[in-house]
């Protein structure tokens, strides 16, 4: 279950199970206001123990839909329930409208006009007690443009009224005014969070690619995925149009220790030379620390062997630093091209420390003119701020860029001002679509690095790997923990581990060994942190 799917996909799966018969709406909906019940009381079990007041927030489609049938379920259980319906109960669609018909029969539905009066005295037409969970089914895959002002405030209100940690807040699918394939918020103005941040998201089949990117983890809390009942790979086997529609999927970064390993039965009798020769160019004098970052990760990855490539006047700041490591002299551009004439060195990372300026940029042309794997990434990136597009003419397949969003901006600035202008309309242009867009330009891959890593390759695949909820890694934002990535996917494209895979094993081990580490960590650490995850994911 690596799939992130954005709501056409999901729309097409769902599409697929009613043509097919596999399953109706009306089942769907139960099954989905099943599992957010499911999800809260056995996330927040002491909410049973409390007065079990549910305040249930329903809007116009189906989300709202779901929230009827949690609101039916909590009260079957003996919870109180009340709900608010933003829109007409007439103009609901067939599902929806058939549970709040149900509902209705239990309990009151108040309009949202006398909503925001009621927040104020207290949700509860008779001021009756503060609720202790709130539910969120405004809006899920189906909101298509920010939310009005009035809804806006009202739930700005709301969040005044119920702090968080006074009422658990559950969203249904998607917290409302969350693209649910960016990530990003659609809200009034220039506003970028949203009104009512959730404890818990609960969304059905699979995640989106908006509960990972941008503001999605922020904004949802904890996610959990509610089955209901749909058999994706039977639907696919059954329909052509819907494999190709989920063929582009985007996938999560996962290790795979078989790429990692040396040796085995297939291969008894191994060599260094087997797995690589990585070389790493360095700045000069006072600036070799981040190259040696990443030289270091580069070996820990399991590069067979590992040279720093510096300039002469670094040499013994160099050697005094390093050991497992070689050093190579390079004073430029024509150096770097006589140390290639060995063709033993498979890959190659520039950029860590190596300085802005037209230096940079020959050293990267000789590189790429050698048309060995090569990682670019800070100063190599940097260094071709205004002249990208002399840089894209040289790129090729092998070539993984791994900009920070900084450098992205430099390479891409208008791609960089569609994805940060203020979102107008669902779905917003997201993160995945402005690396794939980059990568398409570039005609390489790229790596966008963050808590919401995106990797694309042109016309092909896309990762993310993403450091959030439970694999959360804030520690990573630290000086030089970009620097032994770099050296790590350099490392795997050194022991011919396909680029797109090297990017993606690379940035899972990072995130990986980061959160061994927890607080305090720096980057001088992460490749030593290796070890410990490789054995326990057996490698
Ligand atoms: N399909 C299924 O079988 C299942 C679906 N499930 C559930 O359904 C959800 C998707 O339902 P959905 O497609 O009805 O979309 P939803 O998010 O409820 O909103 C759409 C409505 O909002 C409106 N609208 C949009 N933006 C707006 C705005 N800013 N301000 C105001 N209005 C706005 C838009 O109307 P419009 O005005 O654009 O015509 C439309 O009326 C999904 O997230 C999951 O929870 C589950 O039960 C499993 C089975
Ligand atoms: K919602």
């Amino acid at each position: 279950m690596t799939e992130l799917l954005t709501s056409a996909q999901m729309r097409a799966i769902e599409q697929t199970a009613f043509d097919l018969g596999a399953a109706t709406g009306a089942e769907l909906m139960e099954r989905a206001g099943q599992g957010v019940v499911e999800a809260i009381l056995a996330s927040f079990p002491d909410l049973e123990h409390g007065s079990r007041r549910a305040v249930i927030l329903c809007g116009p489609g189906n989300n709202g839909g779901d929230g009827f049938v949690v609101a039916r379920l909590l009260k079957e259980r003996g919870w109180t329930a009340e709900c608010f319906l933003y829109g007409e109960a007439d103009r609901l669609p067939p599902d929806a409208r058939a549970n709040f018909e149900r509902w209705s029969v239990l309990g009151p539905t108040t309009d949202f006009n006398d909503w925001r009066f009621a927040l104020r005295y207290g949700v509860g037409s008779n001021g009756a007690e503060a609720p202790t969970l709130v539910i969120d089914a405004l809006f899920g895959t189906g909101l298509v443009r920010p939310l009005a002002d009035d809804l806006d405030r009202a739930l700005r209100e709301l969040d005044a009224a119920f702090p968080k940690g006074t009422a658990k807040r559950v969203a249904v699918d998607a917290p409302s005014g969350l693209c649910m394939d960016s990530g990003r918020p659609l809200v009034p103005g220039a506003k970028v969070e949203l009104p009512l941040k959730q404890d818990m998201t609960v969304s059905f089949h699979r995640l989106k690619l908006g509960h990972v990117l941008s503001e999605g983890p922020e904004s949802c809390g904890a996610v959990r995925v509610a089955d209901i009942g749909l058999d994706q790979a039977a639907l696919r086997a059954a329909r052509s149009e819907l494999r190709e529609t989920l063929g582009a999927a985007v996938t999560r970064a996962i290790p795979r220790a078989y790429e990692l390993r040396k040796g085995g039965e297939d291969a008894p009798g191994v060599h260094k030379y087997d797995y690589g020769h990585a070389l790493v160019v360095s700045g000069g004098p006072g600036h070799t620390g981040a190259a040696r970052l990443a030289a270091r990760g580069a070996l820990r990855i399991g590069a067979g062997l590992v040279t720093v490539a510096a300039p002469g006047s670094a040499m013994t700041e160099c050697a005094s630093h390093l050991t497992a490591i070689m050093l190579a002299r390079c004073n430029g551009a024509s150096d770097l091209g006589a140390i290639l004439g060995d063709e033993r060195l498979n890959a190659l990372c520039l950029g860590p420390g190596l300085g802005v300026g037209s230096a940079t940029r020959d050293m990267v042309m000789t590189a790429l003119g050698s048309r060995r794997c090569c990682v670019l990434d800070a100063d190599a990136l940097t260094s071709f701020a205004g002249s990208a597009p002399s840089l894209f003419a040289h790129l090729h397949s092998r070539v993984i860029l791994t900009p920070h969003t900084g450098e992205f901006a430099r390479l891409f600035p208008d791609i960089w001002a569609k994805l940060t202008d203020p979102a107008t309309r669902g779905p917003a242009y997201s993160k995945v679509d402005a690396t794939q867009e980059a990568a398409a330009r570039a005609g390489c891959i790229v790596l966008l690095k963050g808590p919401d890593t995106v990797i694309a390759e042109p016309g092909g695949r896309t990762v993310i790997s993403a450091a959030s909820y439970d694999r959360a890694a804030p520690w990573l934002a630290t000086a030089g923990a970009g620097d032994v990535l770099s050296g790590m996917i350099t490392g795997l494209l050194a022991r011919g581990v396909w680029p797109v895979t090297a990017a993606e094993i690379a940035t899972w081990l990072h995130v990986e060994a980061a959160r061994r580490f927890g607080p305090g960590l720096i980057a001088a650490d992460l490749p030593d942190l290796l070890p410990a995850v490789f054995r326990e994911i057996g490698v």
